[in-house]
Order: C-alpha cells, then structure tokens, then sequence
C-alpha cells in the first residue's frame, strides 16, 4: 500500500502550520463548541478533519490510485485530460506549470468525476482506466458518496451562518446537476526538488485532502512564508475554494497551498495524496449571494467593486483556470505575442 507509507516519520526540525483539528463527530451532533470552531476555520485558513467516517474508503483509493497510475504510460495517455480545459482523466507528468515562468511539474493526476461515479455504468462525462472500472462500486463509489455527505453538512452549516436561505448552497452543488466533482489521485516521483503542485487556492467550492506523507505547504494569511502542514493519521485536511469564497462575498477563505517534494528523508519515498472535490454546478453563476444574505451584502460592500461578480459559470471558471495552467497553451500564447510583435 504505496499511500500508506508510514515507515519514515515526518521530520521533527521542519517548521510547520498547526491546523485546527476539527472532529465530525462532534459537528454531527451539533456541538457547539466544535461548530464554532468550524466556522472560525473556514474563515480563516482551513482544518484538519479527524472522526470523517471515510478511512476505510481513503485506504482503499489509496489501492485504486497507485494501482492505476502503475499501468504503462501508453495506457494511462488514452485517458488523458488534454489541453481543453478538461479536468477529468489522466493528467501526465510535465504537462502542467508550476510557476510564472512556466516550471513544468513532476506529478500524475488521475481525476474522477463525481457524476461519473454516481451514474456508473452509464458514462456521463467520459470512461477511465480498467483498474478504476473495476473499483467503482466497492471504492470509489462509497468514497464518493461519504465525502459528499461530509462536504454537504459543511454546506448546510455555512449557509446557517451566513445568514442564507436554508438550500442557497447546497442546491447550488446538486448531485443530479452536471458538475467539476471529483475524487482525484496525485503522485509524484521520490527524490523531486522542486514544487509538484504550484501555489494555488482551490477552484470549486470544498476540498478534503488526505495525505500520509509531508508535502504540503499553506501560506497563512498575512504571511510571506510556506509552512508544511504536517499530516495526522486518519485525518483529512479541508480547504475552501474559490466558489464558496465567491458566494459568500469573501468571508469564507480560501487558502493558497501548494505541494512541494516531502521533507527530509521522506523524500525518498513516492508521495501519493487522495483528495475529493465539491464544485458547484456547471451552470451555476458565480457572483456574491448578497441578495439573499444581508451580512454578506456589507461583506461585499465593503470589497472592491465587482470582485465578487465573475460573470461566469462554474464550468467556465474551473476550464478557464486549468486551460491556463497548460503548458501547450502558454507556449501558443508565446508564439502568438511572438507574431504579433514581428
Ligand atoms: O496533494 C496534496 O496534498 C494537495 C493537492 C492539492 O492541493 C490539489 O490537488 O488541489
Ligand atoms: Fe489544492
């Protein structure tokens, strides 16, 4: 179980960001104090997520990820995400940037749709690899399924606090509705000395990672410096995406992050990450709720004008951020400012 790595312990003398650590258990059950602690994370830098209810599930993608990304490269290529703006699929080494200059990363994705898995056997968006096939049911899907509902509840809460109508959220990330989910696997190579995956702040609405080996990074808000975040058995950590800091006028957060090689001698190792993704739907507008939330209404007020009004859907906003992320599409770019300046 490459995934499940333990054997080399993150460093002691590595600085690191202690996350809050936020226990499901206590949020199911209404606990206030646990709630409150909740609502301060979300606003602030993110958690860590312990009691998820889904480790035996993690454990398993965990299986499925690395027994995919095992396959021969010509076999993972026709499952490829391409330079569209796709987000589902392959995505192969080398094919994205990690930086302005256009540092190309080191790291395999594989990235499957949540509306994929719901609707297996039937294909909704497109097919993948015969070692995700065969995992569907008994992996994927429960996975899926207990990552949704987890993210669902953080939904209802955050709609309660920020004074929206009961459903504002959550009917906004609809499972029958066409959407970006999706539970995706990273892998990058041992011995790696620069960044897998370049700083950025997540384009849906939630994330939870679960990660065994260091890797990595937030930068708190405020700060110019990248700290590990140092993961905790069974934990997940959860990050707020671009969306939800949309719709709430910017009051929920979301993190800049990245993922560098794994610190000291757990660097020798394959870093594999299993992460799961809401999105909003993929015609869903992403603006500010402010007609429907006073409190986010003086958020926005407060705010430069129109920094909450994108103008575009969820679909067009996740397609733009990956299209200009792809190295082939830079290079055109290159060329083209080339032409125009000859
Ligand atoms: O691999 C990780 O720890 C995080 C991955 C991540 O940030 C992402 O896929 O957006
Ligand atoms: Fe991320």
């Amino acid at each position: 179980m490459p995934g499940l790595t333990t054997s080399i312990p993150f460093p002691e003398d590595v600085p690191t960001h202690p996350l809050l650590v936020v226990d499901y258990k206590l949020i199911e059950a209404h606990d206030e104090h646990e709630l409150n602690k909740l609502w301060k994370a979300a606003t602030e830098l993110g958690f860590c997520l312990k009691n998820h209810g889904a480790e035996k599930e993690v454990d398993g993608m965990f299986d499925m990820g690395a027994e995919t990304l095992d396959l021969p490269l010509a076999e993972k290529m026709k499952y490829e995400q391409g330079d569209n703006g796709d987000s589902f699929g392959y995505k192969a080494r080398g094919t994205i940037a990690t930086d302005k200059n256009g540092t190309r990363d080191n790291v395999e994705f594989l990235n499957i749709s949540q509306n994929d898995t719901l609707s297996w056997p039937r294909v909704t968006h497109r097919t993948y690899p015969s070692t995700v096939n065969t995992r569907m049911n008994n992996t994927i899907l429960p996975f899926v399924r207990k990552s949704m509902a987890v993210n669902n509840t953080f939904l209802s809460f955050f709609e309660c606090k920020l004074g929206l109508p009961s459903g504002e959220l959550t009917n906004r990330h609809a499972p029958s509705e066409l959407n970006g989910g999706e539970a995706r696997c990273i892998r990058t190579p041992p011995r790696q000395t620069s960044a897998g995956v370049g700083a950025h702040t997540d384009f849906g609405s939630l994330a939870i990672v679960h990660n065994r080996l260091g890797g990595l990074q937030v930068m708190p808000p405020g700060s110019e410096k990248w700290l590990y975040v140092k993961p905790l058995p069974g934990h997940g950590v959860c990050n707020i995406g671009d969306a939800l800091a949309i719709f709430s006028g910017g009051i929920l957060r979301s993190n800049v992050h990245r993922v560098m090689p794994p610190p000291g001698e757990q660097s020798h190792l394959p870093r594999y990450s299993i992460t799961f993704f809401t999105r909003p739907g993929n015609d869903v507008i992403l603006r500010s709720l402010k007609e429907r939330s006073p409190l986010i209404a003086t958020a926005v007020s407060a705010a430069p004008e129109g920094v909450y009004e994108t103008g575009s859907t969820a679909a067009e906003w996740i397609a733009r951020r990956i299209r200009k992320l792809r190295i082939k599409n830079r290079a055109v770019s290159r060329f083209q400012a080339m032409l125009l300046i000859i």
